[in-house]
């Protein structure tokens, strides 16, 4: 199993390139990025920490050999590619705000990818994120189930995080899920929240529940105003854990951003659903039943995904 990281260089990329080796199921991990002039000198990120990642192999006793370069020749028959390259937000910024510098660099990353890699399954990570992903999807040519974005384990772990630190729970016991855009429209679903089967609301009132919902989805803000840039341990991470259950095709259900075809009322784009990964990728959207007001939640956050999408034509005009 050959796994690629484009953007490994920074932040996010270069989370998931370690995390992907510190679990052991792949042979071998590319990170790939730019490289950095300054002045008369160049540097390799990329390279510099796949080279620092590798020499915690004999700490954290891991097999898999991370390499780093700036060359897609050496991405060549990648299984999983993980792309991450792109600019994140600052303070002030929404996701959508990235939306013309991401879009050119996703779509030549992909290109490049795909160029060395025809059968690979591609899990985006740059935002504005839905949209980014259907820029992949159109740049790669290959089917849909085989592109997807990565947000719904992310937004889902910071509501769990949040609710297991309210309950003084262990966030192990936590399951639940998130719908829609990678945005503030997102929809987290109380009806389906449970800590170890017991529904949310026997463990919590409406107005705490309501609060932390309310946190989880500018959960990604929040980090923003703290560290003047975006988050990338948990972002990172959870790339990772989709492309371990790609490679290890172990049919796990988490949401993910999914091309819809009618499911949920909606089709011709990517947002968030439940869906089953296994080695095709996404071998199916996973339709739960929503009632009105979450599916009025959810038709919003389409409506709010479609607007990028619009602005995503004007620019690639
Ligand atoms: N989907 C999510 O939930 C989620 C979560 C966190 C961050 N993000 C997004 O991920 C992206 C990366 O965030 P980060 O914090 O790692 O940023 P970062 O600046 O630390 O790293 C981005 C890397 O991309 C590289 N890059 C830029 N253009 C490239 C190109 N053409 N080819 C190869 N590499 C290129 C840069 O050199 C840089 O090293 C941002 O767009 C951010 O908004 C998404
Ligand atoms: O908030 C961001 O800009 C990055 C990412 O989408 C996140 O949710 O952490």
């Amino acid at each position: 199993m050959k796994i690629t990281v484009v953007g490994a260089g920074g932040n996010v990329g270069s989370t998931a390139a370690l995390t992907v080796a510190q679990r052991n199921f792949a042979k071998q991990v590319v990170a790939i990025d730019l490289e950095k002039k300054d002045g008369e000198k160049t540097f390799y990120p990329a390279k510099g920490r796949a080279l620092d990642q590798w020499q915690t192999a004999p700490i954290h006793g891991f097999s898999t050999h991370l390499f780093g370069s700036s060359n897609y020749e050496d991405t060549k028959g990648s299984d999983i590619c993980i792309i991450t390259a792109g600019v994140p937000r600052r303070p002030g910024m929404s996701r959508d705000d990235l939306l013309s510098i991401n879009a050119n660099i996703v779509k030549s990353v992909t290109e490049q990818l795909v160029a060395h890699s025809p059968d690979t399954i591609i899990i985006v990570v740059s935002n504005p994120l839905d949209v980014m992903t259907y820029v992949a999807w159109k740049a790669s040519g290959l089917p849909s189930s085989k592109v997807m974005g990565m947000a719904g384990i992310l937004d889902t772990a910071r509501y769990c995080a949040f609710l297991a630190e309210e309950l003084n729970v262990s966030p192990k016991d936590i399951q639940c899920q998130i719908l829609g855009g990678h945005g503030d429209t997102m929809v987290p679903l109380p009806r389906y929240t449970t800590v170890s089967g017991i529904p949310i609301r026997q463990l919590i009132s409406d107005e705490k529940l309501n609060a932390i919902i309310e946190r989880a989805k500018v959960g990604g803000g929040e980090l923003v105003g703290l560290m003047g840039t975006s988050a990338w341990y948990a972002p990172g991470a959870a790339a990772a854990q989709m492309a371990e259950a790609i490679a290890l095709d172990e049919n796990r259900i988490f949401p993910c951003s999914a091309w819809l075809t009618g499911e949920f009322g909606h089709k011709d784009l990517y947002i968030g659903v439940p869906v089953k990964l296994n080695r095709q990728g996404i071998s199916e959207i996973v339709q739960i039943d929503l009632d009105a007001d979450e599916q009025k939640l959810f038709d919003d956050s389409v409506a709010s995904v479609r607007t990028a999408l619009e602005d995503l034509e004007r620019i690639m005009k």
